[in-house]
C-alpha cells in the first residue's frame, strides 16, 4: 500500500489503546528480545510518556499504523504494524522525527534486530557504541545509533561533553584513590603487576581499545595523579 494515504499527526490521550496495540504487535513480529512487560504494564508506561513525550501517529484510513516517540535529543520509540512493515511508514515516521530535532538525536536499537539497523543506517543514522546488554532490561546486547543532524561536528562534540562530564568525576575520584593508596604506602612506589591487571580488566571492558593502548592511558592516569598530589 502507498505511504500517500497516510495521515502523520501528533498522538492525543485517544490514542492510547492504539500505541500499545501497535507496539505489542510490532513487537512480537520483530527481530526482538520478547517484550517483558505484560500489556497493563506497557499500557501504564505509554500513559506517562504521552503526557511528557513528542509522541507521533501515523494514521491510515482512520487506523493508527505506526508511532514515534521522541525526548530530547533521543527517538526513544519507533513502531510499525507489522501488515504494513516496508511499505514506507517506518521512513515517514522518521522523516517527522528528524524534523523534530533537527539538531540530531540517538536511539538504541538490538544488536539482534538487523533489519531495524538496516533500515536506520539506510537512513542515514551511524553507529556510535555497543554495550552487552547488562544495562537494558532485556540484558540483550545493543547498539546506540545516532542522526547527526544538521551540523554533525556541533552533534559529535555535544556528545562528547556528556560523556567526559563523566570522565572527569570519574578521574577526580581515580586519583583521589591512587593518592590515597600511595598515602598509605609512605612514599611514591609503582607495581607494574598490578598496573597489568587493572589494564586488563579495563579490556574487558573496552575491548575495542585493547590491552597495550589502556596500559598507557592508565599509565598517564596513575603518573599523573602521582604527580599532582606531590605538587600539592
Ligand atoms: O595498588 C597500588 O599499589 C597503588 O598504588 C594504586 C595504583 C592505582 O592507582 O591503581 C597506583 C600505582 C601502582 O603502580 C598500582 C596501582
Amino acid at each position: 500500500m502507498p505511504t500517500d494515504d497516510l495521515l502523520l499527526r501528533p498522538a492525543t490521550d485517544a490514542d492510547l489503546a492504539a500505541i500499545v496495540a501497535v507496539q505489542i504487535a510490532s513487537r512480537e513480529a520483530a527481530a526482538m528480545p520478547p517484550g517483558i512487560h505484560p500489556a497493563h504494564e506497557v499500557t501504564a508506561w505509554l500513559t506517562a510518556r504521552l503526557a511528557t513525550d513528542d509522541v507521533w501517529v501515523a494514521e491510515s484510513d482512520g487506523v493508527v499504523v505506526g508511532y514515534a516517540r521522541i525526548t530530547a535529543g533521543w527517538l526513544d520509540d519507533l513502531y510499525v504494524v507489522p501488515e504494513r512493515a516496508g511499505q514506507g511508514v517506518g521512513s515517514a515516521l522518521l522523516d517527522v522525527v528528524k524534523a523534530q530535532q533537527p539538531d540530531g538525536f540517538c536511539l538504541w536499537v538490538f544488536e539482534m534486530n538487523t533489519p531495524a539497523r538496516g533500515f536506520y543506517a539506510r537512513h542515514g543514522l551511524v553507529e556510535l557504541e555497543r554495550t552487552d546488554g547488562s544495562g537494558n532490561e532485556e540484558k540483550a546486547p545493543d547498539i546506540r545509533m545516532a542522526w547527526p543532524g544538521a551540523d554533525p561536528l556541533a552533534f559529535y562534540r555535544r556528545l562528547i561533553d556528556e560523556v567526559d562530564e563523566q570522565l572527569g568525576d570519574l578521574l577526580a575520584r581515580r586519583a583521589a584513590l591512587t593518592q590515597a593508596v600511595q598515602a598509605h604506602k609512605g612514599e611514591p612506589t609503582r607495581d607494574p603487576e598490578r598496573e597489568h591487571e587493572i589494564a586488563a580488566a579495563l579490556a574487558r571492558r573496552a575491548p575495542a581499545l585493547g590491552h597495550d593502548r589502556l596500559s598507557r592511558i592508565l599509565q598517564a592516569i596513575i603518573t599523573e595523579s602521582i604527580d599532582a598530589a606531590t605538587e600539592l
